[in-house]
């Protein structure tokens, strides 16, 4: 089972697993089936993950249902010291983590080994928080009562992850669900589920009781619908796009779940005219090309003030031409590989369509010489604002320059879209940063700052990208319940 050459690269190679856990158990699909884990860098086979589906899925929910009466029980104390245990293991192993993830994700090694730390970050943060989970006593409103608000586990959790973070986006989710008392189910993308096993090990040997944590892999229509339709599954959290996050918050309806939904983003990043333009391309080059664009908080409208316009576009397509890409193995890349064909055919055709509209090309533009799934990162000026890349989220290297004139104009502009996750701007105006940040309809504002992802601040969106708040002290809200209890006769 350990025998992949990824594995033989590993300092410890029994983090990579070719099985899910449920109950405890490592196990096989119940037909023996598997599914291909490649990395996009290379096309390689990295390994087999089993192809689960609707039993195997149904059996991981009784088990988490069955842990759930001695976890919710399991003083916070002690429920904060395991997942301690998880953050340092984590911190540990992080090397092979990071490997585990560059093989199967394609991002550098040094993103990889960012997205541990970010990804353990949630789980530090969610340890402390479990010491944390106040009630409240409310002022008597007759003679003899008292009346108390508790904060309990919803119940049983389940994780639906996308490929782009793949250990992050499950410790933002299952962090707050285990450290409040909840057990779950998680199901990592098929092409990324060797981080969520690896954690899997890690949350074994960090003391989490059998049950506690469940990972399935397999085909997403049968494990979505199962974990959708089962009614001991109580809360549903998700990251991917809005158009699966809608289907499945459908799903949820007839079992009235609670849902997280992190979707789909269409980010403005303005540069007005104030701005301190160096500070505004480095963060631009942030916030534009971490993950190779592939993120939902990436900037997909780079929107841009007449008087800087220019300078602006000069330098970022400088800066850009010196992003160094290849196999995020390799020392000094920057940029990796996207994740897979279709997410190059995607920007292809948003450079195409935004060129055809009268845009032209100021860096990249094209495939890379390496082939395969690597992309040159691409600035283009001029883009009319009916190119699709105003309103589609490209989800790739491409930085798309819209220009403006006026503040209002600038504002009009960015909340343009169905999408709210994030937003940034540069400016230097204390008015005008206060007026911005409060008219950009969106649920994340970065101001003079291209990078706002952080375990301590509430991620989240509004409209189309979203209900509810990952990390910080709110993220713990959507794995309770409030239970109002009011005691008479007390004199
Ligand atoms: N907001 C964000 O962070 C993300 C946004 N996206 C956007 O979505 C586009 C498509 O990416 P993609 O990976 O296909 O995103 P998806 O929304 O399809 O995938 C995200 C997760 O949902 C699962 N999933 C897919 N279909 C179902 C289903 N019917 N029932 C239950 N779960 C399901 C996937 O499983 P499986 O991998 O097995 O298909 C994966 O675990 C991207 O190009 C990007 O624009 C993508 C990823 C993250
Ligand atoms: O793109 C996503 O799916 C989540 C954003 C990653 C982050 O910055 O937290």
């Amino acid at each position: 089972m350990t025998d992949s050459t990824l594995a033989s690269k590993l300092k410890d190679p029994d983090l990579f697993r070719e099985a899910i856990l449920i109950d405890g158990e490592w196990v096989p699909a119940d037909s023996g089936e598997t599914m291909d884990v490649r990395n996009p860098a290379t096309g390689e086979l990295v390994g087999r993950v089993p192809k689960a589906g609707t039993a195997e899925t149904s059996r991981a929910i009784e088990a988490a249902d069955r842990a759930l009466a001695s976890w919710r029980k399991v003083l916070p104390k002690e429920r904060s010291r395991i997942l301690r245990n998880l953050y340092d293991l984590m911190h540990a192993h992080i090397d092979d983590l990071a490997l585990i993830m560059t093989a199967e994700q394609g991002k550098p090694i040094s993103e990889a080994k960012g997205e541990i730390n970010y990804a353990a970050g949630f789980i530090e943060w969610f340890s402390e928080e479990a010491k944390r989970i106040y009630g409240d006593i409310i002022p008597q409103n007759l003679e003899g009562r008292r009346l108390l608000v508790e904060k309990a586990p919803i119940g049983v959790f389940a994780a639906i992850t996308p490929w782009n973070f793949p250990a992050a986006m499950i410790t933002r989710k299952a962090g707050p669900g285990w450290a409040v008392g909840c057990t779950g189910v998680i199901k990592p993308a098929s092409q990324t589920p060797f981080s969520a096993l690896a954690l899997g090990v890690l949350a074994e040997r960090a003391g989490l009781p059998k049950g506690v944590c469940n990972i399935v892999t397999g085909s997403a229509g049968q494990i979505g619908g199962e974990l959708t339709s089962n009614p001991k599954v109580r809360k549903l959290s998700f990251t991917g796009s809005t158009e699966i996050g809608a289907m499945l918050l459908e799903q949820c309806a007839p079992t009235i779940k609670k849902t997280s939904m992190e979707l789909g983003g269409n980010a403005p990043f303005i540069v007005f005219d104030d701005a301190d333009v160096e500070e505004a391309v480095q963060g631009a080059l942030i916030a534009k090309y971490r993950n190779c664009g592939q993120a939902c908080v990436a900037a997909n409208r780079m929107l841009v003030q007449d008087g800087i316009y220019e300078t602006f576009a000069r330098r970022l397509a400088e800066e850009t031409a010196k992003l160094k890409i290849g196999d995020g193995q390799e020392e000094g890349v920057i940029l990796g590989p996207m994740i897979d064909q279709n997410a190059v055919l995607k920007v292809e055709e948003h450079i195409a369509d935004a060129v055809a509209k009268g845009a032209s090309v100021v860096s990249g533009g094209k495939r890379h010489a390496l082939g395969g799934n690597f992309f040159e990162p691409t600035v283009l000026k001029d883009v009319p604002g009916d190119a699709l890349i105003f309103s589609d989220e490209t989800f790739g290297p491409v930085a798309p320059l819209f220009r403006f004139k006026t503040e209002e104009e600038a504002i009009a502009l960015a909340n343009d879209t169905p999408y709210g996750l994030a937003s940034y701007f540069y400016a230097r105006d204390v008015g005008r940063i206060f007026r911005v940040s409060e008219a950009l309809e969106f649920g994340m504002v970065g101001v003079n700052e291209g990078f706002i992802s952080t375990e301590v601040a509430p991620f989240g969106g509004v409209k189309a990208s979203g209900l509810g708040r990952e990390g910080s002290k709110y993220g713990a809200d959507d794995y309770l319940e409030i239970k109002y209890i009011v005691m008479g006769g007390l004199g």
